[in-house]
């Protein structure tokens, strides 16, 4: 490896500038490092998945029946998950193909989050979301990869009072998100059982496809009691 112009590099490449560093040693551990992590997350997403298939199910098919009624989506997170809540927002929004639901990611406009952030506290960004637009048919998905974010928790708090279904992708131990749950507070909660913000993340990315699956093939079948079902 060169070395030349090491003095203007080593503070943002230091292994580049390493002596003792070959280029080839190198992308070895890189590669054996990402092998591990698409292990680790693979072996995550299958434990998460045998956990809470049937959970998911059950959570799909309520959500199919809200749809059905014309009951609309609601998805929030930060960082990270914000965009898994947007993911799942616009995947339930504009599928590809079956049919599209009215779904929202409730960090998607930054003029509604930054305005109810710095004039009535950034706690609220989503709870005051709630307030305006739910109906009690509706329903409120959260994404937390501690289960402990209180945007999110006065969120699903104020979103079960009004009627909503509500559902939780927690990390961790879970974190408030699985006490809520277990209080009978929320209405479903997943826990990834992992320490890694990202395997977390990339295991609620999959458990949100399946849900928006079951969900989806539930939607297309006539609901129970219906004239259609008859
Ligand atoms: O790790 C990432 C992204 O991968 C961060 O952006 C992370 O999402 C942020 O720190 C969040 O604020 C964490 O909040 P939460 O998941 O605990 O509710």
């Amino acid at each position: 490896m060169t070395t030349h112009d090491s003095e203007s590099t080593s503070f943002l490449y230091p292994f580049i500038d390493s002596e003792e560093t070959d280029a080839q040693s190198l992308l070895d551990d890189l590669a054996a490092s990402a092998r591990g992590k698409a292990a680790e997350s693979a072996r995550l997403q299958k434990a998460s998945l045998d956990e809470y298939g049937d959970g998911l199910t059950a959570a799909g098919i309520d959500m199919a029946d809200r749809f059905r009624r014309g009951g609309r989506l609601y998805t929030f997170g930060n960082g990270g998950s914000s965009t898994d809540a947007a993911t799942l927002a616009s995947l339930f929004s504009r599928p590809a193909r079956g049919r599209p639901v009215a779904a929202w990611s409730l960090a998607a406009d930054q003029a509604v989050v930054t305005a109810l952030g710095n004039d009535v506290g950034f706690d609220l960004i989503f709870k005051r979301q709630i307030i305006a637009h739910a109906r009690d048919r509706d329903v409120a998905i959260a994404l937390s990869t501690s289960g402990n974010s209180d945007d999110l928790m006065t969120a699903l708090t104020e979103a079960k009072q009004r009627g909503l279904l509500t559902i939780g992708f927690a990390g961790h131990e879970g974190g408030r998100m699985a006490a809520m749950a277990s209080a009978g507070e929320l209405d479903f909660c997943y826990t990834v059982h992992s320490q890694s913000i990202h395997r977390i993340q990339e295991s609620h990315a999959m458990l949100g496809y399946r849900l928006w699956s079951v969900a989806q093939e539930h939607m297309t079948r006539p609901a129970p009691n219906s004239v259609e079902a008859s």
